[in-house]
């Protein structure tokens, strides 16, 4: 076959494959999904396995996460990484103008000094709202470029998520990620069989075609876009309030098998409660804990049912106090006292009392971060 009347391939310029160009738009990758979808691994798997670009990080963790992610990720190569930017005062698309654009702003006069911005939204996030971020800061645009939204979703807890009703007036977020995505990695695969598998990708397949004609991105015309994104960006708080964060902080070591007891009561018996006799829906579970005999800091990490401990390659060092530090993410808050918490906790619901005298030193901390008053 003569291939004559085909025009050859021309590259178009490659630029920049030779470092950051200070001058160069830098693109930006939202990483979206629900709480404990996976967001946080594939950050890592790309930010490991990119070795041709210098990745900047921007966290937006809901509630006081974000010590735990960073040296989740940190864990795993951070020298990748050149800043680092916790938006610490709520969510990253409650407060866009504010903090988002101050934040991308800040990182950007360390500008040439990476290539690539990678945003982690919240679980909670709408990931319109932070897109339409890029477009409300005229200046931002001159900047930086929306490169894509990426939506993880859980393959065990997806559809639950994606299926659950809201009260009146709140979007389901976890389906508006799916929905304004342009590439939708299911993950945990491992987990479900793959009957399961398949629901969860009809189901996803059937949420894209409800909402295509909103999104479109694939005509990237700024204006167009704008004009969706402004059209779906919600006035009233999208969020669901229904949802808190609760972080409790322990000082000392616990007994490995004490942490399994304890994580068990609170996620697969569900009967650690307050003192009106709730339990916590906990949908999220992270921390960062000292177990007995053991020199390395480990990881707790939980999405609804499903848990594990990791060592981490952290040691404790000899001057350093050991603590533990916990943050449940849920529904029904759990408003328990920082003593109950410890006893609890350090004895996994046993019997015992509790130690804290009111001249001594506070022995544990416990922080409402939403909705939880102690
Ligand atoms: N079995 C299995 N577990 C996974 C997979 N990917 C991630 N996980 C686990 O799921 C948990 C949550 O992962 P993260 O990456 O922290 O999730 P996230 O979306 O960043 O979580 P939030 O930021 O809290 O919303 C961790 O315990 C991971 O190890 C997978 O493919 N299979
Ligand atoms: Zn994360």
């Amino acid at each position: 076959m003569e291939d004559e009347e085909c025009p050859a391939l021309v590259p178009i310029a490659a630029g920049g494959s030779e470092g950051p160009d200070p001058g160069r738009r830098i693109p930006v990758t939202i990483i979206t999904g629900y709480l404990g979808a996976g967001k946080t691994t594939l950050l890592n798997y790309i930010l490991t396995e990119q070795h041709s670009k210098k990745i900047a990080v921007i966290l937006n963790e809901f509630g006081e996460g974000s010590a735990l992610e960073k040296s989740l990720a940190i864990s795993q190569g951070g020298e990748l990484y050149e800043e680092w930017l916790e938006l610490r005062n709520g969510c990253l698309c409650c407060s866009v103008k504010d903090n988002g654009v101050k934040a991308i702003e800040n990182l950007m006069k360390r500008r040439g000094k990476f290539d690539y911005i990678l945003l982690e939204t919240t679980g909670l996030a709408d990931p319109g709202a932070v897109a339409s971020m890029f477009w409300v800061d005229s200046e931002l645009g001159s900047d930086i470029y929306l490169d894509g939204i990426i939506s993880v979703v859980d393959a065990k807890h997806g559809l639950q998520h994606l299926t659950e009703e809201k009260p009146e007036g709140l979007v389901n977020e976890a389906s508006r990620q799916v929905a304004l995505a342009d590439l939708i990695i299911i993950n945990k695969t491992d987990l479900v069989s793959g009957e399961e598998l398949n629901k969860v990708r009809t189901s996803v397949r059937v949420d894209l075609s409800n909402v295509l004609d909103l999104h479109a991105f694939d005509s990237l015309s700024g204006i167009s876009l704008q004009k969706k994104l402004e059209h779906v960006k919600t006035t009233q708080a999208h969020l669901d309030k229904g949802i808190m964060t609760v972080t409790f902080e322990v000082l000392g070591d616990i007994k490995e098998e004490n942490l399994n007891l304890f994580i068990q009561n609170l996620l697969w018996e569900k009967n650690v409660k307050d003192k009106t006799g709730h339990a916590m829906d906990v949908i999220r579970l992270k921390g960062l804990v000292s177990i007995q005999g053991k020199s390395h800091q480990v990881i707790v990490q939980g999405v609804h049912e499903l848990y594990d401990l990791e060592e981490t390659a952290v040691e404790w060092k000899e001057d350093e106090k050991r603590t533990n530090r916990l943050v449940l993410i849920g529904k029904n808050k759990l408003c328990i006292s920082l003593c109950k918490f410890k006893e609890l906790f350090l004895s996994a619901g046993g019997p015992g009392t509790c130690p804290v005298k009111s001249n001594q030193p506070k022995l544990a901390r416990v922080t409402a971060v939403r909705g939880c008053s102690v």
